[in-house]
């Protein structure tokens, strides 16, 4: 035996340390045995260029699985190392790098949470698995000699002669009973794919290649097919749709950073808070769920993002304080930003096919970055009912907020007109439209907050929901005065508000009669609700606050009754002509007209989707009770 001593660190008991603190990613001790093999790689590399070895061999890390040994082999054909190396790197470095691991993780706060990656651990994250670590291994350097090393767990370990004839270093890890998931050829497969997938080197495991080495991120983008783009995102997610485009990164400068981002297709369920973007680095998979570099907007983006530039080795709070994590946030903004102005301009119609599916991400980007709202402004694009010449009808017809503002600024300036529900809100939309008045769709889940945030850009500029008012240009002003009866200066107006306030029976819901402007007064509705659009805004945030989508319809709505339907004139005339019996109750007639009056009021809260069981069943029995005094 060489020798036998006593490894020279402070922390006694840093194996129980080690192995509590990452107990949850006991995995990566297989990716940072293997960086350490292709380190040795690129050093052997490096020293074959100084000219100091001829006739490298064709690197190659080898990972052997035995399962009646219990041990698991990680083979580099690296630059290996002397007795001393192993001294000063092992003994020394690797203690001390670890040692530096844990004080950096006991003060990071709470929980392995708060780290990512864990690069820096290297070496001694071989204990977290094993009870056993052996190192043979030779060095390039002429006549060195072959060393091997052994170390159980405890402070002590043993350096003694070994008859290896070839350069590089196996490390063997006799694994503990409870790590034997690792014996399992599948798993470790699974793991060598997860995490060196893309490393340059080739990584047999039981003499099978397992990685696919080459990153296409690598590769300049002229060089690049949209095929190849295509394949690589099938690989890195498969059986999903194809994605809308992509953005190749690749700088040196100020910070070193290549990936290529992904835009798929966003289905209205994801969620902006889960990253899907894989981060490298030098090719190692560090983690797919790097806020603290990418920014949050883009969040739902998918692809890779490779930098050695990024310390990985730190707590998430650092990460998200160090003004180099936060360079490289903008830098990926500002990108993804040019590549959609640059769309936009080159292509609108391709850019307008994607709206639907980027216009979530834009809007949330645009409310949590400035930059990037400054720098994206111009593009933001609504669905509209004005209909240009130029638009490819099979698209649809969008439209800027400046656009619109500007085009409508002689009839409505500074006023903005918008539906959140096309199909709910179809009949308000149709009456703005019949008197040429312009609505903006803004129907995602965001939009309410959205809109909040565009009332903050444009001071001057009011939203307002198709049905949260009426305009007066909807309303046939005329009619107004039209008299019904003299003898009491009663309007028609009036009676109307009189016999719904009458068979409703509600003191607090607001009866407004108009006549609303049509060209066929039958296809405009008898009646609708509308929703002031304060109170709405009200009931939308107490319903955030509460984080809840099921809230009661306002109460304070208010019923527009338009005079000029059919509907209503009949109503009224089937009300004058009720007979009161002799005991002064009201007649059938008069009981009819109740009813019509309920299920006009009905049939307008319908359209708003405002009904609950309760009011649900209530509308089924007046609606039948209503058809059988029809059909006596
Ligand atoms: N397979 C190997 N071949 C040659 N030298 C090695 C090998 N594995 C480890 N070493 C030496 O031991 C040192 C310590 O390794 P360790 O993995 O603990 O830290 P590191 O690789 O320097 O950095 P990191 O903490 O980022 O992994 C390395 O710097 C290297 O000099």
């Amino acid at each position: 035996m060489l020798e036998q001593g006593t490894i020279s660190i402070h922390t006694e008991n840093i194996f129980p340390i080690i192995k509590k603190a990452l107990y949850s990613e006991r995995d990566i001790f297989l990716r940072e045995l293997i960086s350490n093999g292709v380190d040795a790689i690129s050093k052997l590399k490096m020293v074959s260029y100084a000219g100091e070895v001829t006739d490298i061999p064709e690197p190659e890390i080898s990972v052997t699985v035995d399962k009646e040994k219990h041990t698991i082999s990680i083979t580099d054909n690296g630059i290996g190392m002397t007795a001393d190396e192993v001294r000063k790197y092992i003994n020394q470095v690797a203690f001390s790098s670890a040692e530096e691991f844990i004080s950096k993780y006991t003060n990071s706060g709470s929980g392995d949470q708060q780290i990512i990656g864990h690069f820096g651990l290297g070496f001694y994250s071989a204990f977290m698995v094993a009870s056993r670590v052996e190192i043979d291994t030779l060095s390039y350097r002429k006549d060195a000699e072959a060393v091997h090393w052994s170390c159980d767990g405890t402070t002590t370990f043993t350096l003694d002669e070994s008859d290896r004839k070839t350069v590089g270093t196996t490390i063997v890890l006799t694994l503990q009973e409870d790590a034997e998931e690792f014996l399992e050829v599948g798993e470790t497969k699974r793991i060598i794919r997860n995490y060196c997938d893309f490393i340059p080197v080739s990584i047999k495991l039981n003499d099978e290649v397992v990685n696919k080495q080459t990153a296409l991120w690598d590769r300049s983008p002229s060089s690049v097919t949209k095929d190849e783009y295509l394949e690589f995102y099938r690989y890195l997610y498969p059986f999903q749709d194809d994605p809308l485009f992509w953005i190749h990164l690749n700088t040196d400068y100020p910070f070193i950073i290549k990936g290529i981002l992904y835009f798929p297709k966003i289905k209205g369920d994801i969620d902006p808070n889960k990253g899907q973007i894989k981060l490298y680095c030098n090719h190692v998979f560090v983690s797919d769920n790097c806020e603290e570099v990418i920014p949050r907007f883009l969040l739902p983006l998918r692809g890779t993002i490779d930098s050695s530039d990024i310390p990985l080795n730190v707590s998430r709070s650092f990460l998200q304080g160090d003004r180099k994590v936060r360079k490289i946030q903008d830098y990926i903004a500002k990108k993804v930003g040019d590549y959609l102005c640059q769309l936009y301009t080159d292509s609108r119609e391709e850019f307008l096919k994607c709206w639907k599916d980027i216009s979530l991400f834009m809007k949330f980007g645009s409310m949590n970055s400035d930059k990037f709202y400054q720098q994206v402004k111009e593009i933001l694009v609504y669905p509209t009912t004005y209909e240009a010449e130029t638009d490819n009808a099979e698209i649809g017809h969008y439209t800027t907020l400046q656009a619109y503002l500007e085009r409508n600024k002689e009839k409505h300036e500074n006023q903005v007109f918008y539906s959140s529900d096309a199909i709910a809100q179809a009949t308000y939309i149709e009456l703005h439209k019949g008197q040429g008045l312009e609505v903006l769709t803004f129907d995602t889940f965001i939009d309410s907050h959205f809109i909040h945030f565009l009332e903050g850009e444009f001071r001057d500029v009011k939203f307002s929901r198709v049905d949260a008012d009426i305009d007066d240009r909807l309303i046939n002003q005329d009619s107004k005065t039209e008299l019904v009866d003299p003898a009491t200066n009663q309007t028609k107006s009036d009676r109307i508000q009189e016999l719904f306030r009458r068979a409703l029976n509600k003191p607090k819901l607001v009866i407004r009669t108009e006549a609303l402007k049509a060209e066929d007064s039958a296809s405009s509705p008898p009646a609708m609700i509308l929703l002031p659009e304060t109170a709405r805004r009200m009931q939308e945030m107490a319903a955030l606050l509460q984080q809840t989508t099921n809230t009661a319809f306002p109460e304070d709505h208010i019923l527009l009754v338009n005079t000029s339907h059919p509907l209503i004139q009949n109503l009224l005339n089937l009300d004058q002509n009720k007979i009161v019996t002799a005991a002064g109750q009201p007649s059938e007639s008069s009981g009819l007209a109740d009813l019509i009056c309920n299920h006009v009021y009905d049939l307008a809260l319908m359209v708003q989707k405002s009904f609950d069981a309760t009011s649900m069943k209530a509308f089924l029995e007046r609606s039948n009770t209503l058809l059988t005094q029809l059909t006596k």
